[in-house]
């Protein structure tokens, strides 16, 4: 699913008008109807709901909205907050329409005007929405302040007032922090940056039927992946498949005392559909490796301690093997760094680097040319930060992903909520799966295995990125399910798995 920017959902809002063809005032009242289902869904039998509406059509939505809810019978009071002496068409429309049913509209210009809202209150936010230009002033930041201030339930009409749509707010800012925020027809680019978390609350699409034509052609880097985006991704297994039809990957991992982090990782590329597996394993590792993950071969390396690239045990040069996966729990030793030296060099196929492997890209920049095109790369923010430089917010760190994936031709998974995977061409897919559950030590690796697992049986790069991304987020889901997000582990994510 596309995620478009503010103009374009302007021109699309006109493109539906156009060609559908449908009125203006006709498309609004369709928005309100699909915001009224999901809220009497949600909110079945509120004892008060105040609506807040601002001038323009966000404020048109939500005159809608409460004669909607009005007509079910819902307690509703309604505050326009006149901050301008000119208001929309089509506010002005419902403004008409919602007089002649309510009997009485307040109307909000002094701090005075500002009414007590309760703890057991509904607010429906509908100050602002997509056509936001500045910063909130004056009354419009009072009342902000003053509902943010208040117990209630808030749910924000199409995006919270006082949030930028496709760019950066300041710190300053005073944006509405609702629980809910119901949106017309397709995510925004706000909803899935770190810092905006409080300002959007739990988010829900509605359809409200837009141009499709318009969405199937707009040109945008953005993209959110929904089940069903990520399951046309998935390869289905022939009948007469054997072992060999999925690839042999071999992954470098662990170091003493982070051999578990080689475990992890090796448990979840078996389970994520590779053919064979070898684990490169520093030899303090060997037992363990052998015992608790038995259908992986292991060679162990000739130091006990740390990767050093040197075994004993005569096996095919990295280069022969379907894909690589580097990087869990291997630290930095100068000796690890050595064998990555001469390993990258070797390898042609697209890789998957993580974790130390990265920290040592970091101190070693020079290095990040020899990493094979198309390679996956699965930073989180800290070890991006290394890889890069600092930011001064969301959106510069998204063009720091997007130079980046560019500049060197890899794929970056930036790990987090919404997951980025940035690619080649400069696209940035968010994933829609995962929870906080997810923040554990182990689940990074577990990732590192599903990714490898995906490379191993032939996944294009930038599918295996977007697809183990999302099925890793699903299997949290699935772990937070079962074990809730506060108790469940890396393993329980492994345990998960499950690519359907
Ligand atoms: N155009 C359409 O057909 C549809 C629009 N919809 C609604 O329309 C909204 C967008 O409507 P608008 O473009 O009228 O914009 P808004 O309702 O977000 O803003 C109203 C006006 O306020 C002004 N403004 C911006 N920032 C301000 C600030 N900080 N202080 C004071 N005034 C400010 C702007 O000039 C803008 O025209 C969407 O969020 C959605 O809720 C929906 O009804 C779906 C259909
Ligand atoms: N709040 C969250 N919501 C969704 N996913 C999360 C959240 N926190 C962490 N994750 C996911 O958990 C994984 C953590 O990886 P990482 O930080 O490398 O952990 P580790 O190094 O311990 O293995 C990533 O896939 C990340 O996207
Ligand atoms: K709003």
């Amino acid at each position: 699913m596309k995620i478009l920017n503010a103009d374009q959902i302007r021109a699309l809002d006109k493109s539906t008008i156009q060609n559908e063809p449908i009125a203006p005032i006709n498309l609004m009242e369709r928005a309100a109807l699909a915001f009224v289902d999901w809220f009497v869904d949600r909110f079945p039998n509120t004892t008060s709901t105040k609506i807040f509406c601002g001038l323009g059509n966000n404020g048109g939505d939500g005159l809608a909205i409460a004669r909607l809810l009005l007509e079910r019978d819902y307690p509703i009071d309604v505050y326009v907050v006149r901050y301008a002496p000119r208001e929309s068409d089509d506010f002005m429309h419902n403004h008409r329409r919602l007089k002649l049913v309510i009997e009485r509209i307040h109307y909000v210009e002094l701090t005075e005007d500002i009414p007590a809202i309760r703890h057991n209150e509904v607010v429906i936010d509908a100050i602002l929405g997509s056509g936001l230009s500045r910063p909130a002033e004056g009354i419009i930041k009072d009342t902000i302040g003053a509902i943010n201030r208040a117990p209630a339930t808030v749910v924000s009409v199409d995006i919270a007032s006082g949030l930028y749509t496709d760019q950066a707010n300041s710190q300053a800012d005073t944006i509405i922090e609702p629980d809910y925020t119901v949106t017309f027809q397709l995510p925004k680019l706000a909803f899935v940056m770190p810092k905006n978390g409080r300002y959007v609350g739990e988010w829900h699409l509605v359809d409200i039927r837009l141009h499709k034509r318009y969405i199937d052609h707009a040109p945008t880097p953005y993209y959110y992946t929904q089940p069903k985006d990520a399951r046309l991704l998935l390869h289905k297994r022939e009948r007469f498949s054997n072992k060999g039809s999925f690839g042999h990957a071999l992954l470098l991992a662990g170091s003493y005392g982070k051999i578990g982090a080689a475990v992890l990782s090796a448990r979840a590329c078996l389970r994520s559909g590779v053919g064979l597996l070898t684990v490169h394993a520093p030899s303090c590792g060997y037992t363990t490796l052998q015992t608790a993950v038995p259908e992986a071969m292991c060679r162990p390396d000739s130091n006990e301690r740390m990767l050093t690239g040197q075994s004993e045990v005569d096996t095919p040069p990295p280069a022969d093997y379907s894909t690589v996966g580097i990087g869990p729990g291997i630290g930095k030793a100068p000796e690890t760094l050595a064998m990555l030296r001469d390993l990258l060099p070797t390898l042609t196929k697209p890789m998957v680097v993580d974790a130390d492997a990265l920290n040592l890209l970091s101190e070693n920049r020079e290095l990040l040319d020899k990493l094979p095109k198309y390679s996956i790369l699965t930073p989180h923010p800290k070890e991006f930060e290394r890889l890069t430089q600092t930011w001064k917010d969301d959106y510069q760190k998204l063009e720091l992903l997007r130079n980046f994936a560019k500049k060197y031709k890899v794929v970056v998974v930036l790990k987090g909520a919404y997951s980025a995977v940035a690619t080649p061409d400069g696209d940035i897919h968010f994933n829609s799966t995962g929870n906080p559950g997810l923040s554990t030590g182990g689940t990074g690796d577990v990732l590192t295995g599903v990714l490898t697992a995906l490379l191993a049986q032939g996944y294009d790069p930038i599918e295996a990125a977007v697809l183990g991304v999302f099925f890793h987020g699903l299997a949290g889901d699935r772990a937070a399910e079962q074990r809730g997000p506060i108790g469940m582990t890396a393993s329980d994510v492994v345990d998960a798995l499950r690519w359907e």
